[in-house]
Formats: structure tokens, sequence, C-alpha cells
């Protein structure tokens, strides 16, 4: 490998037998392209506001592809590995497996956020999958920049059902332990996710599965055929084998150009006839539109742009939270997933004196410990290796001015609950690798699912971080424990634009809507009344047979609502003396100041105060 880099760096030819071809045509395209083998340049991550932006985009293939990436995760982590999903640019999307070697990865920035494209690292499993269309396999020196001889990987793309590429599955590990069967786990992998894209969608077409073999029928190696009235419009790669064609194909041939006999020989005998001669087994399909098709790809829409509903309770709270937020209080929002916490923090940032500044969201249960801290606290250049060469600023400074809001704060490692505690009492943030500290100004929204106070006692989180940032705590309902449901149903049909086309529930369904439990609460609510709503023509009068059959077989939530968890332990008095402890702090003592922004007189700040002291 040596010689053949040797002669290809100094002499721009590898002899003959040394590389196979596949590397060599993307060693031609790097070095064509200005790329230096010894660079040590590494891709830089999109900001988080880029990266945020793409990874809502791609939410939906995430989902798509977790069975297969879940199923490889389990050799992922026997063979020291991570599975990783990219989407059609080679921007690493999810990354999954051996934490051990993640971390290692991370260091040649192979992590979310980053492209993996040739053009921005060279050869690379993923960006040459890209560039030549096929699955491959790139090993230790292989790789074009010397920096990523550490890696092995194997990486298949996924293509669509109209021949577009959808993104890349890749499982890479250390070089020095060769996984004889990567490439053919994650090629496998690939095209059971291709198969699948043929479970919904393509309603009123005809989906036509073949294979001359009738055992293959079924698997994710049968030939897959769309046809729209009599003409190809989709297929996957084993379909267009069978019949000798490409995704070219795709809009211009038609069924008789196809096969001798008609579509309803297929369905009546289970088979078919090449135009030249050949028999071929199937099956037809033609799908009417369900709902849970419906509702499916109303899940994979980016979110209902319904603007925030609140009750009156939950507008009190927001004009509270307002209110500690401008005396620089933290606030807590507690609550199920789906309750609408972001929902909630957004809502406050946007009515707060920091609206217009940055509202920086991060998900702390999402990063594994080493990343979430260059992420959290950024790193100065040359940190570590793999370090962005400008260094990174990190997402609390990012939040400078404005509000930063974690999510997901129960989930946050020990170590990093420690640096996050130093910073809010000091104020500055020293990046890692940095000697400097930076004066940052934020104001804090956490969010937890779990139960802090709890996992304090079990040692699972810092009691002084809690009590730091949980000095006021709201708590959103799940919708199961509100009174106010049928209401909600009412507000959120509303939104969604169904009063405007008079599209009316009728009571029954309006019933069994508000008597559900919604386990996802509010994502799970919007979700499907937007699914139902999309099955709809104007002036429908909707009943109980449009509800998916989950909601409309379910029996009515139990009453008395079932046991939850407590709470944060605040009375009403703790937090209000805390928050005054607080903005008196944030104030540095001026009392005037202090008062002014809780929106409270002096006096009865001086009075609170020493009457607990
Ligand atoms: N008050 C609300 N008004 C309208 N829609 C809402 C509201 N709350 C939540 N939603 C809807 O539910 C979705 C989920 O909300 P959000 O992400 O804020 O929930 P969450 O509690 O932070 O969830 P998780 O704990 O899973 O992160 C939103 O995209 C939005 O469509």
């Amino acid at each position: 490998m040596q010689h053949a880099r040797q002669s290809f760096f100094s002499r721009g030819s590898v002899p003959g037998g040394l590389i196979s071809q596949p590397i060599i045509r993307s060693w031609t395209r790097c070095a064509a392209l200005g790329l230096e083998g010894r660079a040590n340049s590494l891709p830089e991550p999109l900001t988080s506001h880029e990266f945020a932006i793409s990874a809502e985009e791609a939410e939906a293939f995430k989902r798509l592809c977790r069975p297969e990436i879940e199923a490889l995760y389990a050799d992922a982590e026997a063979t020291d590995s991570i599975v990783i999903l990219t989407n059609a640019r080679g921007l690493v999307l999810d990354t999954v497996g051996s934490l051990d070697f993640a971390q290692r990865a991370a260091r040649v920035a192979l992590m979310p956020g980053v492209p993996w494209s040739e053009q921005t690292v060279g050869t690379n499993a993923i960006g040459t999958a890209l560039e030549e269309g096929c699955p491959i396999e790139v090993r230790g020196a292989e790789h074009y920049l010397e920096c990523n001889r550490i890696l092995s990987c194997s990486a298949a793309p996924i293509i669509g059902p109209h021949g577009e590429v959808l993104g890349v599955l890749d499982l890479s590990g250390p070089a020095e332990v060769h996984h004889a069967h990567a490439l053919g786990l994650v090629r496998f992998a690939a095209e059971q996710i291709e198969h699948r894209l043929f479970d919904r969608g393509f309603e009123h077409a005809d989906i036509v599965r073949l294979h001359t073999d009738p055992t293959m029928l079924g698997t994710p190696r049968e030939g897959v055929l769309v046809f729209e009235d009599g003409c190809l419009k989709a297929a996957n790669r084993y379909g267009l084998k069978l019949i000798g064609r490409n995704f070219e194909a795709l809009g211009t041939v038609t069924w008789a150009d196809l096969f001798q006999n008609g579509v309803t020989a297929l369905a009546d005998k289970g088979s078919l006839k090449r135009t030249d001669g050949v028999a071929l087994l199937g099956r037809l399909e033609h799908r009417k539109p369900t709902l849970s098709s419906v509702l499916q790809r109303a899940q994979a829409l980016p979110p209902a742009n319904i603007g925030p509903i609140f009750n009156a309770e939950t507008q009190r709270a927001v004009d509270r939270a307002v209110r500690l937020l401008n005396a620089d209080v933290p606030v807590l929002v507690w609550g199920e997933t789906g309750t609408g916490k972001e929902v909630f923090a957004r809502a406050v940032h946007g009515r707060s004196a920091r609206a217009g500044k940055p509202f920086v969201a991060v998900n702390c249960a999402a990063l594994p410990e080493t990343l979430m801290e260059a992420e959290l606290f950024g790193y100065q250049a040359g940190a570590f290796t793999g370090a962005r060469p400008g260094g990174s600023k990190g997402h609390l400074r990012e939040a400078d001015g404005g509000v930063l809001f974690l999510d997901e704060i129960g989930d946050m490692p020990l170590s990093l609950q420690a640096k996050l505690l130093r910073v809010l009492q000091e104020r500055e943030v020293v990046p890692l690798g940095g000697s400097r500290a930076v004066p940052v100004d934020f104001t804090l929204i956490c969010a937890t699912n779990r139960n802090l106070s709890e996992l304090v006692q079990t040692g699972g989180f810092r009691s002084d971080l809690y009590f730091r940032i949980a000095q006021y705590s709201i708590e959103l309902q799940p919708l199961r424990h509100r009174a106010d449901r049928v209401q909600l149903i009412d507000a959120i049909w509303e939104s969604l634009g169904a009063a405007s086309q008079e599209i009316v529930l009728e009571p029954e369904c309006r019933e069994r809507l508000s008597s559900y439990d919604w386990p996802g609460n509010f994502r799970q609510l919007v979700g499907c009344l937007r699914a139902m709503l999309a099955l709809c023509e104007p002036g429908d009068r909707l009943g109980t047979d449009a509800l998916p059959p989950d909601v409309r077989n379910a029996s009515p939530v139990q009453s008395p609502a079932p046991a939850k968890p407590e709470p944060p332990p605040t009375t009403l008095d703790s937090m209000t003396i805390a928050a005054m402890r607080e903005a008196l702090e944030a104030a540095k003592g001026n009392v005037s100041l202090a008062a002014r922004r809780l929106g409270v007189s002096r006096s009865t700040l001086y009075r609170r105060l020493q009457g607990n002291a």
C-alpha cells in the first residue's frame, strides 16, 4: 500500500494490481480536485443551526432506517465499530455503536453534522460509494487523507424508488481489525431499507413483485416495479435487473414494452411472460390510500405550522416564565415526551427581552459525553486531533445574549454537570484546550421528562446544579390528565385549517379523540389530526370510521388518572424566594434593578427577603 501511495503521489500512477480500480479512480478524482494526501484539515461540522435544518429534513429518513441501523448495531458493538447513516450529500446524520471507537472516530471528525463527501475528505467509503454509485470498502491507507488511515469502512448507497440516492449506510471500525463481512452486512441492510420504501405510498398504482425463483418472493431481493396507468414509474434495482433496464427506463417504458400478457394474468395466475419469452413469477398489489399510510406520511412531514396553542393555565405559566427569564432566573420545564416542552421554551424566549437574540436548543441525550463537552463548551484550535482549525465556539457561546435550551438535562453526564454549574456561577466559559475564560451571557431553560429530584437522591444528578436550575419549575400535563381535551382538539383542528374547509368532526368522533390517552401527547395528537384532515374533502363530516384503529378501538382514559411521578418539590413560597434571591444576585445586589426585573416593588422585595433571611 505504501508503495502504491508513493507511486501515485510522485508519478500519478499505480503499478497494476496493487490497488482496486474504484480506489484508483477515487484517488485520481481527489488529485484532480487538488486535495493533499498529507493534509490534516478535516471537514468542518455544519453550524448547529445549519445542522438542525438538515437534521429536521432528515428525521423521516432516520426513522425509516432505524430497524436496519439497530440490527447492525449489535454487530458494530461486537466488532468495536460504529454504524453511520448519512444523507445523499454524505452528511453524517446518525452514528450508533461502540462508544470507544466513536470517540476515536470523532478525532477524525466522523460524527453527526460533518460532511464525508469525497470532495471534503478524499477517498472514503461514504463519499466514494456516493461517487461510484455502488457499495464499497475502503481500508486503512486506501483513504486519501493520511489522517483517516485509522479507519476501515464499508458503505452502501441507499437508492430510492425513483433512482434517487437517499443516503449512505456505513459500518466503520479500526483499520487494524478486518471485519470480513462488513460490506455484505451493509449492502444487505441497504437493500432491506430500499425494499421497505415500497411498503407505503404508491396509492392507486399497480405494484408488481417479481422473481424467477418463488422462494425469493417477499424477500428484499425480489424485484419491485410500480406502474401508473401502464407506465413504469418506480422500481428497485432487482426489479430493473429482471427486465434488463436501468433507472432511466422510469417514466418512459410501458407495461406492453415489457410483458406479453396483461396485468390480469399476474393477478389471476401469479405469473408473467417477458416479451423475450422468459417466465417470471409474482404478485400484484393495488393500494388504496389508508389512514395509517397518511398518518405515517404526516409524521414524516416537518412539524405542523400551527403555532403554539396554550390554555389559560399554560399561558399564565408562560407569562411567569418570561418574567423570571427577564430577571435571569433559570426555568425548568418538566413533562412527558411530546407535551410541548420545546414549544413552551420557544414561546417564552419569543416573548422575553431576549427575543431576537439566539435560541440555542441542545439535546443532552443525543451525544456521547466527550462530543457533548466539545459541542457545549467549544474548543480551541488544535485542542485535539481532528479539531477544526479555527476551533469551535460551542453552544454556550452561540447562545450568548439569548436563551440556552438544554433538553433532557437529566441525561447530562455528571462531569459535564459540574462544568455547567461552574459556567452558571461564574458566567464564563473556558473552551477545551484553552486557558482563557470567555464571558457568556445567556439565560437557561432546561427540560426533562425524568424525575430530577429522584435522580438527585440516587446520585444521578448533582444537587447543587438541581437547585440552581430548578428554582422555578413548570409541569406540562400529559394530555390524558387534562380536562380541556375537547377544547384542545377543536383548537388544533381549527389551526390546521379544517374550519375554513368546513370539515367537521362528528360528536362521536370528537368524543373518541378526547377519550384516547395519547401517550405521545401533543406530538401524536397533532400528527393524527393532520393525517385525518389530509384524507378529507372540503365539506366532509368525519365519523369514528375516520379514526386510526388504535384510537377508534381504545377504551376511554381511566379516571382517576394514573399515578404520575412527583414534580420537583417547589412550594410557591420557596420558588418566589429563590427567584428573588437569584434576581438580586443577577443584579449584583442592586435591589431596585432586581425588583424592576421581577415586576415587584422594592419594598416587597426587601420584606420578602428579610422575612426569609
Ligand atoms: N402547545 C402546543 N401547541 C401546538 N403544538 C404543540 C404544542 N406543544 C407541542 N406541540 C406539537 O408537538 C410537537 C412536539 O413538541 P415538543 O418538541 O415541544 O415536545 P417535547 O415535550 O419537547 O418533546 P420531547 O420530550 O420528545 O423532546 C411539536 O412539533 C408540535 O407539533
